[in-house]
């Protein structure tokens, strides 16, 4: 997914790492930027020059390095980069690199350097080292292909420990420090300044979903003094992730035959002739789509419609309610972006939920379950903690809904409790989102899958953004037959997740509340 392009929108502000904060759309296709491979073997090739020119010391790259370096790929490639564009770029090579290298070192494991990928003997040795090596997980397939370049220019730092970030310091990076889970969370201190709903953008509208200061109906959400900033600074971010991940998702969309689109739609009953039409546009953009409709039998095509009607509906009354408390003469940009925003992010809702269903061998129930979804769009503000505060964030809570795609800045804060009870900080590069299963989802599956226990805790001098889409089931929750057997007896009652949702709205953060409600 693309990186965050690099102009200011914060005027006037100084910030740390504040490129990452806000863009101003200049051109259609300069501010957005996804690194390639053309452009980091030219990274490499620039930093290797700097490096020559003694622009490295022990503390690692100097800023001259980073600048020169964002001027020189901004002009090449006509892209808005920063510095801290770099900079992050690094930083990820260098987590690369220890988490390779590391695997590299042990017997069993090898680089394959014409696939550009590790190569491990047998499967059972790679499966012991992720047990013990929990941030090697995803490397198991992924293709690095300049590799060599990240051995020159990281490689050597671990060497010699200059500005070295090892193995143990990515996984620093990542891992929270012992004392992390001594910290007590008292909801006296708990300093979550806004949260900001725009609420069931399904096209179905009923409203079931908790909320912490709802922004829709109160005048006194953000203190005056510091509206503007917040508000400007949400809007450039939503309009940039909305880009970032509607180019992502389409990035590999095949032409479609625009006839052969429309006729297909055609045959969807129960569309408008406008809803046709955006659900041409639609397809066009979502060939996996449009291959799954043309292979549903006509009666599942009615259901069919439900589905994409809740992706190609652009305008919802919430978003425009939303946009006009912020902005009450209109902000047109915003309203549209986080409408696309929203659809992305229910896009990627619909997509992994779908992949645990067939995963589990339950597809066949995905269709009905979305059928019933409702979505919830929020924007959470953290404000930047005060010197003598320390344990300021949400405490530790699974959520109630059924799932959760959430979205942040660049200041990290959350973090997820793994099966081993330990804490691991979400960091993610800026086009990441983290999908978490809520209480709903557990149920569901009847224990198979856990909810996912998680926190925030702020550690950095600067404010948190996070957005998150929130999944909940408009029915009943029900587990599937094929869930339940001698080893796996029925642990819960159908759940009706609206009326759960609504007895626990004045519930501070809780942990399996499902459990409690509806275990058999
Ligand atoms: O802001 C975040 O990263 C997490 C928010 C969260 O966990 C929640 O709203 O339930
Ligand atoms: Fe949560």
């Amino acid at each position: 997914m693309n990186g965050f392009g690099g102009k200011e929108a914060c005027k006037g502000k100084s910030r740390k790492r504040k490129d990452k904060q806000g863009v101003e759309p200049e051109g259609e296709d300069k501010n957005y930027f996804r690194w390639n491979i053309a452009m980091e073997r030219e990274l490499a090739d620039i930093l290797r020059e700097e490096r020559s020119l003694g622009h490295k010391g022990d503390g690692g790259w100097k800023a001259v390095a980073y600048n020169t370096a964002a001027n020189i790929l901004a002009a090449q490639f006509n892209l808005q980069i920063s510095a801290d564009n770099i900079r992050n770029r690094v930083k990820s090579w260098k987590k690369f690199y220890g988490v390779v290298s590391d695997i590299l070192s042990q017997s069993g494991f090898s680089w394959d350097s014409t696939k550009k990928m590790i190569s491990v003997d047998e499967d059972h040795v790679w499966e012991e080292y992720v047990k013990s090596h929990d941030d090697a997980r995803g490397f198991r397939f992924k293709v690095i292909e300049n590799w060599d370049d990240i051995v020159d220019l990281c490689g050597k730092d671990r060497a010699t420990g200059e500005g070295a970030e090892t193995g143990a310091d990515a996984t620093e990076v990542m891992t929270p420090t012992n004392e992390v889970d001594h910290v007590d969370l008292d909801g006296d201190t708990q300093d979550l300044e806004d949260i900001h709903v725009i609420d069931d953008i399904s096209p179905t509208s009923t409203n079931g979903q908790k909320r912490r200061n709802c922004a829709s109906n109160s005048s006194d959400i953000l203190p005056t003094k510091k509206r503007g900033d917040v508000k400007d600074v949400i809007a450039d971010s939503i309009a940039r992730m909305a880009l970032s991940f509607e180019e992502f998702i389409h990035a590999d969309t095949k032409n479609l035959d625009p006839a052969e689109v429309y006729a297909e739609v055609q045959a969807v009953p129960g569309l408008s002739e406008n809803e046709q039409l955006k659900a041409c546009a639609w397809l066009i953009e979502n060939d996996k789509q449009f291959h799954m409709l043309k292979a549903l039998p006509i009666e599942k095509k009615k259901k069919f419609h439900v589905i994409c009607n809740s992706f190609i509906q652009t305008e919802h009354k919430e978003t425009q309610e939303f946009t006009h408390h912020f902005w009450p003469d209109g902000n047109d940009q915003f309203r549209e972006s986080a409408d696309l925003y929203a659809r992305v992010m229910a896009e990627i809702d619909h997509a992994v939920t779908r992949m645990v269903f067939e995963n589990y061998g339950v597809e066949k129930y995905h269709d009905d379950h979305f059928q019933s979804t409702s979505h919830t769009l929020r924007f959470l503000t953290y404000k930047e903690p005060k010197k003598f505060e320390v344990d300021v964030g949400l405490r530790s809570h699974t959520d109630k809904n059924f799932s959760t795609v959430l979205h942040q800045n660049h200041v990290n804060g959350l973090e997820i409790n793994t099966k081993n009870d330990e804490w691991v900080v979400f960091d993610p590069l800026p086009s990441s989102v983290i999908f978490i299963a809520g209480d709903g989802f557990q149920v569901w599956s009847n224990d198979r899958i856990r909810a996912c226990r998680h926190r925030v805790i702020l550690r950095e001098n600067e404010a948190r953004y996070s957005s998150e889409l929130l999944s909940v089931n408009k029915g009943m929750i029900q587990v599937p037959d094929e869930f339940v057997d001698k080893e796996h007896p029925l642990r819960y009652k159908p759940l009706n997740h609206l009326e759960f949702l609504r007895a626990h709205k004045d519930v501070g953060e809780t942990e399996y509340a499902a459990q409690a409600y509806c275990a058999i």
